[in-house]
């Protein structure tokens, strides 16, 4: 709410505003590790090798499986925002866009998008979910399995 109440009724938001919500990005970093838009990536072995005693054969497949690892978020099924402060987890644990050098390259634009979409239903409006226990599914990006319809109810009907 701090860039929120910086901001005249109406006032647009500038990218100095979206580079201090911060705590907004963790929250959406904390719902894309516990509920990743894209299935993950695949990528195959070429070649046998052996990583930290682990033997990875020719040709196996590895989606990305490290975001409910304790080893790199403690109590995993918990959702906490604060995971992504500080130094946040460890290298290649959380990827949602992927990673190396075919990640998504859309990240920061996706970023961008996500923390204008946050800040305008934060500030506009109360939201509810119509079906409170809707489930999703990976097909293989996330969909609700309802279309996530919400009641809209405007904070302030002037701005
Ligand atoms: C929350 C939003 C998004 C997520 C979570 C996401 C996630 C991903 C992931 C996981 C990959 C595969 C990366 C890899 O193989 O290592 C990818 C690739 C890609 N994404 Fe996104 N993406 C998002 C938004 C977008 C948007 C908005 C665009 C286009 C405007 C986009 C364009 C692409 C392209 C072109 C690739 C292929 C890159 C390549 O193979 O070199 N993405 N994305």
């Amino acid at each position: 709410m701090e860039i929120a109440n910086s901001k005249a009724a109406g006032e647009l938001l500038n990218w100095g505003d979206v580079q201090k919500m911060k705590y907004s990005w963790s929250v959406a970093c904390e719902a894309m590790r516990l509920l990743p838009p894209s299935l993950g990536t695949f990528r195959e072995a070429t070649t046998d090798f052996v990583y930290e005693g682990h033997l990875i054969p020719k040709g196996m497949k590895h989606p990305h499986s490290t975001h409910k690892n304790p080893e790199c978020f403690p109590n995993p099924e918990k959702f906490d925002p604060s995971r992504f402060e500080g130094q946040g987890p460890p290298p290649f644990a959380f990827v949602p866009f992927g990673g190396g050098p075919r990640m998504c390259p859309s990240k920061e634009y996706a970023r961008l998008k996500i923390l204008v979409f946050m800040h305008n239903v934060v500030t506009k409006y109360k939201w509810d979910k119509v079906f409170p226990d809707e489930k999703f599914i990976w097909t293989p990006v996330l969909l609700p399995t309802k279309g996530l319809p919400i009641k809209l109810f405007p904070h302030n009907k002037s701005k």
